[in-house]
């Protein structure tokens, strides 16, 4: 890693000695959560208290393949704050998918609609499932199923599911459809619904543009002028859209990867050539407008940005020392970082954008599409992106603005945010959370 001195963000470095590098999302999310309650005096019966889920439902759900046979898959939907508004959250549908990871992504959650100042809570839901492995009616009957056996607990009011991993603009189309008994659309019952639904303009970017104006609004603490080289690691909607939306901004992409291929071009790679390529089934390894690279050295490829947007973890304390001439991270997946790789690049100088800040564009444009429902109107795509803008620019001012007053990384300054509007929204509900 380079060396802290003289650069941006140095004086906010920590040790790594007792930090944590376990990757799995539980073990990440509960280290912010508890260091967060400890910067806020919380007692350890409080802290106990601000870590559990208000409610989480684990739903079985019956799968007739299409040759007859019957299996039993296993779904969660966990609110873990309803404090400030509705639980919101994503539904991921992924083989790895278990209570722990839900329950971390529904704590993460609360913390992002509370740093976006959004009037929701946290939630998220998930389905132990690789939807690739089924045929579209599987995948169709596991849906509906799962929406059914959720419905009692989610909708307009009361919790607003969303897409997450692996689930695509139909998945949420029939789960709309569940959420509808009596027949009429109920367009507020979810967000990331088609257009033709009652979905809003601009969702799909939403994550990508979100990342884009919190690179803008960081860039000159990071020292970043002229055409800084970026490495992103996951080329799926996030990545592919930070990588487009940071080339408008006059960034190199100089490399791309995913799970088992990437690609390098030191003069900055045509993102909208390789956006169109993958769209067309293409690989990253067999894009002609660059070298082929093992996706194990993409970290090492010499850069100034890193955008994490592939999945938790994947950045580690080893591989944050890979990625040595970082000097800004914008952490793009959750829990992309584990604490001790957050740590070695505070200690290294390089700022941190995390993920609750960073990637807080989709939760905002769900929130306006669920306004939209509510109010039977679809805004122009200029309207939600004006909108998008302000919500993002004035939580990227407040998280940097406290994070320069408290003298902190932005994550802990993110996290304290965020925790204080909790506990003023507990006090003034006289809900014990202190
Ligand atoms: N889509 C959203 O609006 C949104 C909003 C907020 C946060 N996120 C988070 O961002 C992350 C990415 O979301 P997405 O919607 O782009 O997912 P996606 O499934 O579209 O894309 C994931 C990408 O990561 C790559 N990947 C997976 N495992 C990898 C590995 N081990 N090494 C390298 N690459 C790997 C995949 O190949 C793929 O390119 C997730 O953590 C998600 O929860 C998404």
């Amino acid at each position: 890693m380079r060396a802290a001195a003289g650069t941006p963000g140095s004086s906010r470095s920590v040790s790594t000695s007792t930090i944590p590098d376990d990757p799995t999302l539980a073990a990440i999310a509960e280290h912010q959560l508890r260091a967060a309650a400890d910067r806020a005096g919380l007692d350890d019966g409080a802290t106990a208290v601000l870590l559990a889920p208000e409610r989480a439902l684990e739903v079985s759900i019956p799968l007739r393949r299409d040759d007859g046979s019957l299996e039993s898959l296993t779904g969660w939907r966990v609110q873990h704050s309803t404090l400030r508004g509705p639980g919101k959250g994503g539904v991921r549908l992924a083989p790895s998918v278990d209570a722990q990871e839900v329950r971390a992504l529904a704590q993460l959650m609360t913390i992002k609609t509370a740093v976006a100042a959004m009037p929701f809570g946290g939630a998220k839901g998930g389905v132990a499932v690789d939807p690739r492995a089924l045929s579209d009616a599987e995948l169709e009957r596991v849906v509906r199923a799962f929406a059914g056996a959720v419905s009692p607990i989610v909708g307009t009011d009361l919790d607003v599911m969303a897409p997450d991993s692996g689930a695509d603009e139909r998945v949420l189309g029939w789960m709309l459809d569940v959420l509808s008994p009596d027949g009429p659309l109920r367009p507020a019952a979810l967000t990331g619904k088609p257009l033709a639904l009652g979905g809003s303009h601009g969702r799909e970017q939403a994550t990508g543009r979100g990342l884009a104006l919190s690179f803008a609004a960081f860039r000159e603490e990071a020292g970043l002028d002229g055409s800084p080289r970026v490495v992103v690691q996951g080329s799926g909607n996030v990545g592919l859209a930070a990588a487009l939306l940071l080339a408008e901004q006059g960034c190199r992409i100089v490399a791309v990867g995913r799970s088992r291929s990437a690609v390098v071009r030191e003069e900055g790679l045509d993102v909208r050539a390789l956006a169109d390529h993958l769209d067309d089934g293409g690989d990253l390894a067999d894009f002609d407008g660059g070298d082929e690279l093992d996706p194990d050295e993409l970290l090492g490829v010499p850069h100034d940005v890193l955008v994490p947007a592939a999945t938790e973890g994947l950045v580690d304390e080893e591989a944050a020392g890979r990625a040595d001439g970082a000097r800004l991270v914008l952490e793009g997946a959750n829990g992309a970082l584990t604490p001790a790789a957050d740590a070695a690049f505070a200690d290294a100088g390089a700022l941190v954008i995390p993920d609750v800040l960073a990637n807080a564009g989709g939760v905002i444009v769900s929130t306006f599409e669920h306004q939209q429902g509510l109010l039977r109107e679809q805004w122009t795509a200029e309207e939600v992106d004006l909108r998008l803008t302000a919500a993002m620019r004035r939580a990227c001012d407040e998280v940097r603005e406290r994070a320069a007053r408290e003298d902190r990384p932005l994550r802990d300054a993110a996290f304290d945010l965020a925790l204080e509007r909790l506990l003023e929204a507990a006090r003034l509900r006289g809900r014990p959370l202190r």
